[in-house]
């Protein structure tokens, strides 16, 4: 049946229900599908969900164009060519492309080529296996509902804030102007790539963190060393701040954000002073699960919190395991891939269950435990240069109570590195945990490691040990010469 034709009372029943057509619905669904079961989605938005239009593609759209001009810069023949301003105008449109102009036509046209229904509202669960539409429509699960509905940003509890109609991620990503004065508040992924995108189109940037450096969930110099270049692009980075309040007086006026913190250093808007007065506000502090509306107080758990799940991804504490909570909906790791991940891992179990076959919890790396979720984790951070790491940082890795040694490595003393642009500037870590001499984490920052991560991941979710990995050539001269010099510091 179409996918957009879902709406006869007889297909009210299916195997699986799937709340949130994400790039995590969607995946589950697919799988679920694959796997001989009957699959409907439901979907308040867009289909494609947060990733696909307010999130990883627009910004990687934004951000594309400034590492590919920073690369550049440093390539002789093409230095001087590169030294010019970026055509905002141009960028924002292949930004508005790649968000397929905020329609989801084709992603419909995929669920439909896969056989999988549609139906667009508002879901709510309504007790055991049962879901309503919109306050109308009734569908019932004879195996599972998986609740793929996401997160969305946290607004902090500042006096003025929400009066002063701050930007979010959303709007970051989808602004049809470059503003001329931007203040981004928080340190994390979020605040890092969209300070990087929106200074390059021109804005006049300040980063305000409260901690003491950029991406606090990396290793250390990985914030060090972005922080440095951000700094070098005009980015007024103040840390250690907190903000006291914000007043917007006029609707599109300019804003005024207050900070509790002795005068900084300089920046846009009349600094120096505790006051920053900016055009636009970016609050970039984190997610909160959009779980507040979706009846879960009908199926005994607590509305608006994360939901709590195994390593199949099913909900703790809910009598019969029919309910699942995949992606960021399950604070596990707020990643595209791992929801996806999450959502194939769900999906066999699902179809496993389903059929009456027996999964195998005890297998951490089987097809129905989600295992890389707490030990594999990649990450690639868009910025200027990338940051990209995996598995555990030395920090998390003695926290919990690994026998570690930690290898450094400078990443331009690398042919590869000085060939791909002068002056390169990166550094690379590998933790190794000395019992069982495997790779922990690996870390990279510099121009386009962004690509070189993947080789890690399969190191630490393989764990290959380390005398195997001497055998993995990387070939000359390629950026992934770093690995040769890792493991020959390693092993002396
Ligand atoms: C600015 C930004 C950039 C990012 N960049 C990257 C990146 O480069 N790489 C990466 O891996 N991750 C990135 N992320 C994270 C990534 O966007 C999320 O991890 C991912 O979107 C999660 O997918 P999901 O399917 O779980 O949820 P979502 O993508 O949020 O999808 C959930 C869907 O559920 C729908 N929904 C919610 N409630 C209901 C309801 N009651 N009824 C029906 N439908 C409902 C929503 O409308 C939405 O379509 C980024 C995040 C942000 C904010
Ligand atoms: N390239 C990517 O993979 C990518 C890009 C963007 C976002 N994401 C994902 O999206 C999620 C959300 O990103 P995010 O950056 O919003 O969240 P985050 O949790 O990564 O960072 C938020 C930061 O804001 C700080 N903060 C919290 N409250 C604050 C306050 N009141 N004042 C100042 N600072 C405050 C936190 O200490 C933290 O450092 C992340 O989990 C991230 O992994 C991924």
């Amino acid at each position: 049946m179409a996918a957009t034709e879902a709406t006869k009372a007889a297909d009210d029943a299916y195997d699986v229900i799937v709340l949130g057509a994400g790039p995590t619905g969607e995946n589950l669904a697919d799988r679920a599908h694959a796997a001989g079961l009957s699959a409907v989605i439901v979907e308040s938005e867009l289909v494609g969900g947060e990733c696909s239009y307010w999130a990883c593609i627009p910004s990687k759209a934004l951000l594309r164009p400034v590492t590919a001009r920073s690369e550049a810069r440093r390539v002789p023949g093409l230095s001087d060519a590169a030294d010019v301003a970026l055509d905002s105008s141009a960028v924002l449109a292949h930004r508005d492309a790649f968000a397929a102009y905020w329609k989801d036509d084709g992603q419909v046209r995929w669920l439909d080529s896969v056989g999988i229904d549609l139906v667009r509202g508002q879901a709510r669960l309504a007790g055991p296996r049962r879901v309503v539409v919109d306050g109308g429509r009734v569908l019932s699960a004879r195996h599972a509902v998986a609740v793929c509905t996401g997160s969305r940003a946290v607004l902090p509890n500042i006096p003025g804030l929400a009066q002063a109609r701050p930007w979010t991620s959303r709007d970051a990503t989808s602004a049809k102007k470059v503003p001329g004065r931007l203040v981004v508040v928080g340190g994390g992924v979020v605040g890092v790539e969209m300070a990087t995108a929106w200074r390059a189109l021109g804005a006049s940037v300040t980063l305000l963190v409260r901690g003491d450096g950029l991406l606090p969930r990396m290793e250390p110099f990985a914030g060090h060393l972005v922080a440095e270049s951000l700094a070098e692009a005009g980015v007024f980075l103040r840390t250690g701040v907190e903000v006291r309040e914000v007043r917007r007086e006029a609707p599109g006026g300019p804003v005024t954000v207050v900070l509790d913190s002795p005068p900084g250093p300089g920046g846009p808007g009349g600094t120096p002073s505790d006051e920053i007065i900016a055009d636009e506000l970016l609050i970039a502090t984190g997610r909160a699960p959009r779980t507040e509306d979706l009846g879960l107080e009908t199926v005994g758990l607590t509305p608006g919190s994360w939901l709590d799940v195994d390593d199949s991804c099913r909900v703790k504490g809910v009598t019969g395991g029919w309910l699942y909570g995949v992606g960021d909906v399950n604070h596990r790791a707020l990643l595209t891939h791992q929801g996806k991940y999450q959502a194939r891992i769900a999906g066999a179990a699902i179809a496993a269950r389903a059929r009456g076959v027996p999964i195998l919890e005890s297998d951490r790396w089987g097809a129905h435990t989600a295992t890389a979720d707490t030990l594999a984790v990649p990450q690639v951070v868009f910025s200027d240069p990338e940051a990209a790491s995996v598995g555990l940082t030395a920090a998390a890795a003695e926290r919990t109570g690994h026998r570690i040694r930690v290898v450094d490595q400078d990443l331009a003393a690398v042919a590869g590195a000085s060939l791909y642009a002068d002056g390169y500037r990166g550094r690379a870590r590998m933790v190794v945990d000395l019992d069982r001499e495997v790779l922990l984490g690996a870390t990279f920052v510099g121009p386009g490691v962004g690509e070189l991560l993947h080789s890690a991941t399969v190191a630490v979710a393989g764990e290959v040990p380390i005398e195997r990995l001497w055998h993995a050539v990387p070939a000359f001269p390629t950026i992934s010469e770093v690995w040769l010099r890792l493991l020959e510091a390693y092993r002396g």
